[in-house]
């Protein structure tokens, strides 16, 4: 009996009642959890706990199981005496005599509210994002899962919107990231307002937001149509200006749209081409919308093999140096440009104007550029050995992402220390890109290889945004006319003006002119009329071997 009285006093909620549900005995923990003292509840059945949150169906189908197997347990939601709900746990057992027959019930239950709190969190962790309280990835991808098995029974077009905020990371960086959090959840709160409730919003992560609409038209165009009246939505809801802490902010967004009904695809792959298309917004000038078509994945994939293909050819130095003649007005030569050459082991002589840029953006053209100034410095120190081609000089093309690494400058120095030349000879060609980014950068490393005798053209003048104040603080010898102007030169009025005045500026500021891409003996003529110095061009030669 003892025993059985410790026992009876656990954390559980323990109910005694006799066979007609009454109830004849109730646990200290009884009262703790329900509010109902001992006294309350003496003669009165247990449901008195009752919420209403189940239906009579619900408790109809416990006591036949109790009856036949003698308990059963689940969930209950429970009442308190305050009126508060509850969940429990809860086992029913009925006890029986010696023949066989119920003389009571025993309820034992303990609130789980706790627990269930913890579940809760649990999940939201795991498929909401804390910032926004939106969907995160996890769950998008659940979502688009299901959206795509019901678009393959019912037909209808869902749509993939990938939004994503233009420069959030300089606002970010500039303001604070606290800045940076209210304004994502301002987006977040416009963007929900702007689709239907049963539309998925999620933010798989930074500044990206992606959108699922389902149970669009059966109709591609119209459900085109429908996905973008509420893209323009977005953007226009986008693009009122926040206030926060007092000040007026305005930001803008990029939208890519993937429009799917059916097919084989992953959400991983539909969520990519929805970023795909977003891409293509960016890169339009931002602040628009595009669908995703299948041109922009081709694009990718051949971007990405060229990427492959790049690497393995900075392994197995398949690149080669090209060299195209500099001439003066007196058509003695002066020295070369070094030109790139990729012969592709299966795909013939890659063109350096499409795999440059490639190697741009994934800071390839650092070994690769590397290599240029090797061979290159390597070629000045045959020409000096040889007292024929020691007057000659040789121009390389450097790209931004070479110029900015810290170490350019000794880099440089260094392969001119070992093989011993006359760094006077050697000219580094750059564009005017080099000087919108980071001019001061330009400018003091420059000068660092200049006060060593390096020479310096400004590649493909007049085809970005030439701010003239630049060129008189630069260290540089010679301007290159682009050959874009020089090509039409003799027959568009325009592109002569521009030349001649290219050639006024280089003189008026004591600076070289070389004219390039010359293929006609008459634009050299103009050329030299108009004070041009130096020539290059496939009338004289097309970039080749050394040798
Ligand atoms: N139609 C025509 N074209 C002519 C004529 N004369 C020369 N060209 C071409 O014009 C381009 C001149 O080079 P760029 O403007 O520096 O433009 C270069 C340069 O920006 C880049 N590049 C080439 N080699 C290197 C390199 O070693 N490093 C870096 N960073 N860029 C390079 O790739 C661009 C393209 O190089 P290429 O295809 O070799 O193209 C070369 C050359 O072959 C002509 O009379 N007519």
């Amino acid at each position: 009996m003892r025993i059985a009285a410790v026992a009876f006093e656990t954390q559980k909620a323990v109910v005694i009642t006799d066979k007609f549900e009454q109830i004849i005995r109730v646990n200290y923990a009884f009262s703790e959890i329900t509010g109902f003292s001992n006294d309350e509840v003496m003669g009165q059945t247990p449901g008195i706990l009752r919420s209403r949150k189940h239906n009579q169906n619900f408790y109809a189908k416990i006591w036949p199981k109790i009856l036949a197997d003698g308990s059963w347990q689940g969930e209950i939601c429970n009442r308190r005496k305050n009126g508060e709900l509850y969940p429990t746990f809860q086992v029913i057992n009925a006890i029986k005599n010696d023949q066989n027959e119920i003389t009571h019930f025993l309820f034992a239950f303990n609130d789980i509210s706790e627990q269930k709190r913890n579940e809760r969190n649990i999940y939201e962790m795991a498929f909401y994002d804390p910032l926004t309280g939106l969907a995160n990835r996890r769950l998008l991808e659940n979502h688009i899962t299901k959206a795509l098995a019901a678009a393959e029974r019912h037909h209808h077009y869902c749509a993939l919107m990938f939004i994503d905020l233009d420069h959030f990371k300089n606002l970010n960086d500039s303001l604070g990231h606290n800045f940076g959090d209210e304004l994502l959840k301002r987006v977040a709160a416009r963007l929900e307002r702007c689709v239907r409730k049963e539309d998925i919003v999620a933010r798989p992560g930074g500044d990206e937001f992606i959108i699922l609409m389902e149970n669009l038209s059966t109709d591609e165009s119209e459900a085109a149509n429908q996905a973008l009246a509420i893209a323009n939505k977005i953007i226009e809801q986008c693009n009122r200006a926040y206030t926060l802490s007092g000040n007026r902010y305005t930001i803008t967004a990029s939208l890519g749209i993937h429009l799917f009904s059916s097919g084989d695809h992953t959400s991983i792959e539909l969520m990519k081409r929805s970023d795909l298309a977003m891409y293509q917004a960016k890169e339009q000038g931002r602040n628009s919308v595009r669908f995703f078509d299948p041109d922009m994945e081709k694009k990718v994939e051949n971007r990405s093999q060229l990427e492959h293909d790049l690497r393995q050819a900075i392994d197995n130095r398949e690149f080669l140096l090209f060299y195209q003649k500099k001439v003066n007005a007196q058509e003695e030569l002066q020295g070369y440009e070094a030109l790139i050459r990729w012969p592709h082991p299966e795909k013939n002589m890659i063109s350096p104007a499409d795999f440059i840029p490639v190697a741009e953006e994934t800071g390839l053209i650092i070994p690769i550029g590397d290599w240029v100034l090797e061979q290159a410095c390597q070629t000045l120190q045959q020409f000096q050995q040889n007292k024929d081609t020691q007057h000659l000089n040789l121009s390389v093309n450097v790209s931004v992402k070479q110029f900015r690494q810290a170490d350019f400058v000794p880099k440089i120095i260094a392969k001119i220390n070992h093989y011993n030349i006359d760094s006077s000879k050697l000219e580094l060609e750059i564009t005017e890109s080099m000087l919108m980014d980071n001019l001061e950068d330009t400018v003091t490393k420059m000068k660092e290889l200049k006060t060593i005798g390096l020479a310096f053209s400004l590649d493909d003048f007049g085809t970005g945004y030439s701010s003239l104040s630049y060129l008189k603080n630069l260290p540089l010898s010679t301007l290159k006319v682009d050959k874009s102007f020089v090509r039409d030169m003799l027959i568009d009025k325009e592109d002569a003006a521009i030349v001649e005045t290219i050639i006024a500026l280089a003189k008026t500021l004591k600076l070289q002119v070389i004219a390039e891409g010359v293929e006609q003996i008459e634009q050299v003529d103009t050329l030299k009329k108009l004070g041009c110095d130096l020539f290059q061009g496939f009338l004289y030669s097309k970039p080749q071997p050394l040798e």
